[in-house]
């Protein structure tokens, strides 16, 4: 799998970087507790209802009606885990203004997207069971195509190319999963 890895999913993208055990288990398990315990709602998009379940705080992007708005201040247990995105991504801490929880059920995915323009760096960590990001950005001759494990535990940051030029999408997995997703205003 490693020899794999390094065939196939590297160099990674410029403007992508990925650090893996940025948390313990047992932090991991609390986060997991954390997310449980908010109210999620299944993301909406043109009268569908997706399988992923989702709550945003500070800044939300309601997708059916396009608008973004000012949501509910980002809860205190965020805040430790925002410091520690903001260290890895070199970013003013202050600036993360966004944070986004999702669960994944198993079934459950993210289809290819860019994320909205309204923001700037996206610095995610992930938690429970690894998943694949996959990436695709259109040339003359088709898509070029990358894709990166994300470990539980492990954090990354989108900027750059990797954020403005190539669209990202999970495919669902067997198994649950939950992310955090910080964001910064452009
Ligand atoms: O679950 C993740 O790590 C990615 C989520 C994502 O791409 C998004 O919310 O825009
Ligand atoms: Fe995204």
């Amino acid at each position: 799998m490693s020899i794999m890895r390094d065939l196939f999913d590297t160099p990674l993208l410029p403007g992508l970087a990925t650090h893996e055990g940025v948390l313990s288990a047992a932090e991991e398990s609390m986060l997991i507790a954390q997310i449980d315990a908010v109210e999620l709602e299944p993301f909406r998009f043109q009268g569908w209802t997706g399988k992923r379940l989702t709550r945003s705080f500070g800044w939300t992007y309601d997708f059916d009606r396009a608008s973004f708005a000012p949501s509910e201040p980002l809860p205190d247990w965020l805040m430790p885990l925002r410091e520690r995105a903001a260290a890895f991504a070199r970013l003013d801490v202050a600036s993360l203004v966004q944070a986004l929880v999702i669960r994944y059920d198993p079934g459950a995915g993210i289809g290819w997207h860019r994320d909205r323009p309204v923001f700037e760096h996206v610095v995610g960590i992930s938690l429970g069971n690894e998943a694949t990001m996959r990436f695709r950005r259109r040339t003359p001759s088709g898509f070029e195509r990358r894709s990166v494990p994300l470990a539980p535990r492990s954090i990354y940051h989108l900027s750059g190319e990797a954020r403005h030029d190539w669209e990202h999408s999970i495919a669902p997995l067997a198994v649950p999963r939950w992310s955090v997703t910080f964001r910064s205003l452009l």
